[in-house]
């Protein structure tokens, strides 16, 4: 096939592990036959700095007119200072919002070689295999009126709006109940229903999807007991159907139960153009070292193979990689640990060319 992809390194490590996940698809590409073209755009900070703002309109363009997007990550504290509207994490919600993707999947697997990089033991992680659904497109991020004012009698007032209508809980629902029926059948729904209306309405709509799918079991748990069990017996969980912030939350605190931010993979989906991206940020701690671990880019490319162009088979050959890397010892740092072959960024990309299956 034919597909054009638009690729948005952005800022701190997004320009060092995007690279890597291109130089994958090339090679995928390559053997399996088709012909990707990779159109680079500026985002984030680094498209501040090129052209004054976050997301260009030559980037959006790009973005909607390729076949999907592959984006590594915004931000850093070179723009902390910025005026909100102007910061480069603006981008990313421009993105979402002018895309339509309001499915975020985050799925988070335990590589079983890697449950002594988990801060947990391993009875309590083996065998996780959860996807988190996270609306991408509505609640607090995206809620009017937001805003700072100053107070009459001195001080400021800042708020946010979380807001859900009927059709924006009904439609991720629905994608949480088609992949579980994919998967072990299994939905626990996120909310804080006893305290807020705006998930009273997302239990009440939920409950009333599910009534469409008599083969799927449906829970329901407040967010902060989510928290909890995820980290007292994660295996309970099959599909985790979140909101836009609770989502955010709980996929970084399940990434770390796998072993590593480093790994976790993203499909942001919903409209004609899907975008593919890691869960974590620029990482500005670890940027410009060679240390960050591009699995997590790496396994988003697969996704995008299989989510924007059904290529199941070349996605499967890129997770086959990956595990076959892992298999063999390799290690970035993140999850490295005693008798592993340390690795840097370039090095962990270079195995995962060399593991995929010919
Ligand atoms: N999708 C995105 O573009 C995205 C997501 C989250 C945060 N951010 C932005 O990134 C910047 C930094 O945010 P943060 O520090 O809170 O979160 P972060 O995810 O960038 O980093 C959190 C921690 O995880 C580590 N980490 C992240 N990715 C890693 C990788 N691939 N390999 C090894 N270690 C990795 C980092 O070194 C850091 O210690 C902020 O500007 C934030 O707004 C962007
Ligand atoms: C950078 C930020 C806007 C973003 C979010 O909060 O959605 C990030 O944390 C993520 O998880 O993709
Ligand atoms: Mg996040």
């Amino acid at each position: 096939m034919n597909a054009k992809i638009a690729v948005l390194a952005g800022d701190g490590v997004g320009r060092e592990i995007v690279p890597e996940a291109v130089k994958v698809l090339k090679v995928v590409a390559e053997r399996h036959g088709h012909t990707f073209e990779f159109i680079p755009g500026n985002v984030g900070g680094h498209a501040i700095d090129k052209v004054g703002v976050p997301l260009p309109a030559e980037t959006l363009a790009i973005a909607k007119h390729s076949d999907a997007v592959l984006l590594g990550a915004v931000g850093g504290p070179k723009w902390e200072g910025l005026e909100y509207s102007l910061r480069p994490e603006r981008a990313l919600l421009g993105l979402r919002e002018q895309l339509g993707l309001y499915a975020n999947l985050r799925p988070a697997k335990l590589y079983p070689m890697l449950a002594d990089a988990s801060t947990l033991r391993r009875d309590v992680i083996e065998g996780i295999d959860m996807l988190v659904i996270r609306e991408l497109t509505g609640g607090i991020y995206f809620g009017k009126p937001k805003g700072i004012e100053p107070l009459p009698g001195g001080g400021e007032r800042g708020f946010n709006t979380e807001v859900y209508t009927t059709e924006e809980i009904r439609r991720i629902a629905v994608v949480a109940f088609d992949a579980a029926r994919k998967r072990r059948k299994k939905v626990t729904s996120v909310d804080k229903a006893n305290v807020l209306e705006s998930s009273e309405l997302w239990r009440r709509v939920v409950t009333d999807v599910h009534r469409g799918y008599p083969d799927v079991a449906l829970s329901h748990i407040y967010v902060d007991n989510c928290a909890m069990q995820l980290v007292r017996n994660p295996r309970q969980f099959d599909v985790l159907l979140c909101n836009n912030i609770f989502g955010d939350i709980l996929s970084d605190e399940a990434a770390m139960l796998t072993g590593s931010i480093g790994m976790l993979p993203s499909a942001s989906v919903g409209a004609k153009v899907g975008l593919f991206e890691p869960i974590h940020g620029s990482a500005p701690d670890i940027a410009g070292k060679n240390i960050a671990n591009p699995i997590a880019t790496i396994a988003s490319a697969a996704m995008m193979l299989s989510y924007a162009f059904q290529l199941d088979k070349e996605a499967a050959a890129i997770e086959q990689a990956i595990v076959k890397t892992l298999e063999l010892g390799f290690r970035t740092k993140d999850i490295h640990a005693e008798g592993m072959q340390l690795v840097g960024t370039v090095e962990m990309g270079d195995a995962i060319v060399r593991n995929l299956p010919s």
